[in-house]
């Protein structure tokens, strides 16, 4: 098998990245807002922040595990002349206003490589004469689609300085092996609907949560979640959040830790009330019902008791200020072992409170590289990497990790 999400938490076998490249270098303090960014980065650290993360991946995976470039898979079907063309045919259609049309016959003579530099930097250099915005947020694969159970939904995204990316991944899944067991059991939106994978969290293989945010649409949300209760889930818990930058999709005020405990920013989850819809099959028509919290929506679905454990600690500036950084954005390798930036020490500390054992990432990796890792002997462990350059695009470990697989407990 090669695709497969049973949950946030079951031990990671397969995830799909971007390390960062030239095209965050290609941004400047005019267009950052635009494209998402709170500030200009420096690639050479945010690139070696990003390969220290993929080292703990590598630690914490079974041998067979693979940690795979997205830029890889795309190359790899960019190399048949007929994919390529009917991807700028697709840009073409999809991105109207980036007049791509004009330059056409001047893309189809690209080879693989340099269509590829053309989607991700934006132009080609030494040149660059047809200039579009770099796409500085492929870094952040998560957003692109979500494997859910053994189907995948296809992102649309919300802001078109994403969508040269979404249609990146589109073709991948179409067209790259790894995907030939899923391309038919896709989930896709059209229209002005918007749906972008930082939304999607898998609680079980029957419950699944959506976040009702800046980049996911009502009618993007209902019509995902009356397919994925075609599909055989139980109930789609959509989640009301703030419509802000801060929190621009629901894995940055909410992840899973483990089995039944998740890492919260209170504010926008705990302190609020009704800001859950469950939506759940009734005969062939899908019902709603409205809940008093997340926490009482999930337990009752799941029949389960779960600990919030909170972003930030309990001083509110803090929870603020690591919310901000990412600190509720941890990513789950195994059952209670996840990643996440350092720099949240409040929220490290609550984790510890919670039993979790601190690693940062030189321990852990020194410690698994050579033995082996199996979290069922290891206990609760949160492991913490700097991230000072990365957290200023606005995403922690879960937005940088696109899990495709993940093996049974
Ligand atoms: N899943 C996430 N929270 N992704 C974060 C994406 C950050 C990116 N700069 C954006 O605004 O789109």
């Amino acid at each position: 098998m090669n695709v497969g999400i049973p949950s946030e938490i079951h031990p990671l076998k397969k995830v799909i990245v971007h390390t960062p490249g030239h095209e965050v270098s290609l941004v400047n303090p005019v267009i950052k807002d635009e494209l998402l960014f709170d500030d200009i980065i420096f690639e050479n650290d945010a690139r070696q922040e990003h390969l220290d993360m993929l080292k703990i991946f590598k630690a914490a995976m079974p041998e067979d595990g693979e940690v795979i470039e997205i830029l890889d898979l795309a190359l790899k079907c960019f190399r048949e002349e007929s994919v390529r063309e009917e991807f700028i045919e697709l840009m073409i259609k999809e991105l109207p206003y980036e007049n791509i049309h004009t330059i056409q016959s001047d893309l189809k003579e690209l080879p693989a490589e340099k269509l590829l530099q053309f989607v991700v930097e934006g132009s080609i250099p030494p040149k660059r004469a047809f200039n579009l915005n770099p796409a500085p947020n492929l870094l952040f694969t998560r957003d692109l689609s979500a494997v859910v159970g053994d189907h995948i939904i296809l992102s649309r995204a919300a802001k078109k300085a994403r969508a040269r990316e979404f249609l990146l991944m589109n073709m991948i899944v179409k067209h790259h092996p790894l995907f030939s067991e899923v391309k038919n059991n896709t989930i896709n939106i059209t229209g002005n609907q918007s749906i972008e994978g930082g939304d999607v969290l898998v609680a079980t293989d029957k419950v699944v949560l959506i976040g009702m945010s800046e980049r996911t649409s009502f009618s993007g949300l209902m019509n995902v979640a009356e397919k994925l209760i075609e599909t055989g889930v139980e109930h789609v818990l959509a989640v009301d959040i703030p419509k802000q930058r801060s929190s621009m999709h629901l894995d940055t005020i909410f992840t899973f830790a483990d089995k039944n405990e998740c890492i919260v920013f209170p504010p926008a989850i705990e302190e609020q009330k009704d800001n859950v819809v469950d939506l759940y099959a009734s005969g062939d028509h899908v019902q709603t019902r409205r809940c008093k919290s997340l926490k009482d929506a999930l337990e009752e679905v799941t029949e389960q008791d779960f600990n919030f454990i909170k972003c930030g600690g309990e001083e509110q500036i803090n929870q603020y200020r690591e919310q901000w950084t990412d600190g509720a954005n941890v990513f789950a390798l195994a059952p209670g072992v996840i990643v996440g930036y350092g720099r949240n020490t409040k929220t490290f500390e609550m984790m510890a409170e919670h039993g979790y054992k601190q690693m940062d990432q030189y321990d852990f990796i020194e410690e698994f590289t050579d033995k082996s890792f199996d979290y069922k002997n290891e206990g609760k462990i949160a492991i913490s990497f700097q991230g000072h350059e990365l957290c200023r695009g606005r995403g922690g470990a879960r937005c940088m990790t696109m899990p495709v697989l993940r093996s049974q407990l």
